[in-house]
Parts: structure tokens; C-alpha cells; sequence
């Protein structure tokens, strides 16, 4: 468990694996795991007015309004001013960047660069359990039985957004919009970025980054949800 607050963030475009890497971060340092597609998720299946409204951009392969985002995420960052987290899928654009400036610092960036082709291939095989957030690849990490969750094995689905009609427009479209975020975390001076086609390969360098950054973490910890709800 981390002695000191620790902050992370991880970019990336959909399908480099934030989710899995945050996950392993998470796990490994104690640290809680967010994550704003899940958030999103939770408040579309909650029908909040936040949530109703961003299923409307999502439904058309959209980026939710940056001010709907602000309003689901922040509150929930500044509730938590006595953890350490790790976010990803959040910062997405220049203006929830700034935004995050103002609510809180960071301590490391990371920034997963995975070719093109490589994406296309692993959302063709995600499959996910909406009611968790429980994310599987048909390859990499097939559930236990086909086409169901591990836990509570009920069926796996895949999201419309990952279906291949609708990825390349996503892909470029993420590249368009990351640029001037990640410059501005290059200019602080805590962007660290990873390339590869593999998490299993990537992995021991930010395992070891993270490590560097918080020396006073006693090694891997105890296990935490993957999709934290804590407060
Ligand atoms: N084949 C393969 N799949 C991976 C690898 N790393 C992650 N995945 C899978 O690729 C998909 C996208 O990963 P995810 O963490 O959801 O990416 P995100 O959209 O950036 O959060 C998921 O189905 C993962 O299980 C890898 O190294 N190889
Ligand atoms: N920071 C964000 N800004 C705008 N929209 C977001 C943000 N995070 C999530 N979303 C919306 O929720 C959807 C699902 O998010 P996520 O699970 O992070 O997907 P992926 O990593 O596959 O893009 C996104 O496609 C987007 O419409």
C-alpha cells in the first residue's frame, strides 16, 4: 500500500490497453483503480441526467461533451483527496486536462502507443460484462467458459463501438484530439509513453517506473476491485 499519495494517468487510444494496465497498476501498488468509460457506463445504467445525456453521444460513436464528463468525474476525484488512484480514459481533450489541473496534481502520465493494426485486431475480440466492467479478450484473457463472466457468469457482450465499422473513425479521431494533451504533459515534465504490441511486454517497464516513483510502496499489495466504487 502506497504511504503517500500517488496519482496516475493513462492515455491511450481505444483498445491500447489503459484499462488492462490501470488494472495491473492498480493491483500491484494498492492504488484505486478509475475509470471514466465505467463511470459512464454506471451512469447510463443508473439513467442519471448525466448519464441519459451521454448515452445520446455514445450511441452516435461520440465523445461525451467535455463539460458532461467534467461534472461525472471531478466530484468523484475530489471526494478522494486521501487516495491514491489511477485514472484512465480521462483526461480525452485539452479542456478536461485543464480541468483535472485545477482539481488536483499528478504525479505520472503514461501513454500507451500501440499500432494501428494491433487495435483494429484486439477490439475485434474484446468483449466485456457490462454490469462490472469485467474486460476479456478472446485470446489474450478468454473467460473460464465461453461468452460468460468469470464471476457471476452471466453472458459477455460486445460494444457497438468496437465493432469494425465503427473503429477506424474512433481511431483517428482519438490521435486528432490527444495531441494537445499529451504535449501538455510533456511540458510538465511527467509524460512517460510506451510502445509495443503486447501488456505482458510493456508491463515491467511501467511496473518499474511506478516503482522508481513511489519507493515507499511495500512491493505488490493486497488485491483491490478493479473497478473501485470507494469514496
Ligand atoms: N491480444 C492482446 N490483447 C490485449 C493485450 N492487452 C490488452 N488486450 C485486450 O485488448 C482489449 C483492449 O484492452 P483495454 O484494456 O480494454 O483497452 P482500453 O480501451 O485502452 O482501456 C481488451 O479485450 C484486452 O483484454 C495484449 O497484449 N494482447
Ligand atoms: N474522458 C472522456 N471524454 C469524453 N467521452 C468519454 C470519456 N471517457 C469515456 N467517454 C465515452 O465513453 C465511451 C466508453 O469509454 P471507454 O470505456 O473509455 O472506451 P474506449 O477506451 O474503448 O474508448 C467512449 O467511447 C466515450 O464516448
Amino acid at each position: 500500500m502506497a504511504n503517500r499519495i500517488f496519482r496516475a494517468v493513462v492515455l491511450g487510444p481505444p483498445g491500447s490497453g489503459k484499462g488492462t494496465i490501470s488494472a495491473r497498476i492498480a493491483q500491484s501498488f494498492g492504488l484505486q483503480h478509475l475509470s471514466s468509460g465505467d463511470f459512464v457506463r454506471e451512469n447510463i445504467s443508473a439513467s442519471t441526467e448525466a448519464g441519459i445525456l451521454a448515452k445520446t453521444y455514445i450511441d452516435k460513436d461520440l465523445l461525451v461533451p467535455d463539460c458532461v464528463m467534467t461534472c461525472l468525474l471531478l466530484p468523484r476525484l475530489e471526494q478522494m483527496t486521501r487516495h491514491s488512484w489511477v485514472l484512465d480514459g480521462f483526461p480525452r481533450t485539452l479542456a478536461q486536462a485543464t480541468a483535472l489541473n485545477d482539481t488536483c496534481s499528478l504525479d505520472v502520465v503514461i501513454s500507451l502507443n500501440i499500432p494501428l493494426e494491433t487495435l483494429k485486431e484486439r477490439l475485434r475480440h474484446r468483449w466485456i460484462h457490462p454490469a462490472s466492467g469485467r474486460v476479456y479478450n478472446m485470446e489474450f484473457n478468454p473467460p473460464q467458459v465461453h461468452g460468460m463472466d468469470d464471476i457471476s457468469r452471466e453472458p459477455l457482450v460486445q460494444r457497438d463501438e468496437d465493432k469494425p465499422e465503427a473503429l477506424v473513425a474512433r481511431l483517428r479521431h482519438y490521435k486528432d484530439i490527444a495531441k494537445p494533451v499529451i504535449d501538455l504533459y510533456r511540458s510538465k515534465g511527467i509524460l512517460h509513453s510506451f510502445s509495443g504490441t503486447e501488456t505482458n511486454k510493456i508491463w515491467p517497464y511501467i511496473n518499474s517506473l511506478i516503482t522508481g516513483k513511489i519507493p515507499e510502496v511495500q512491493g505488490a499489495s493486497q488485491t483491490l476491485p478493479l473497478h473501485s466504487q470507494e469514496q
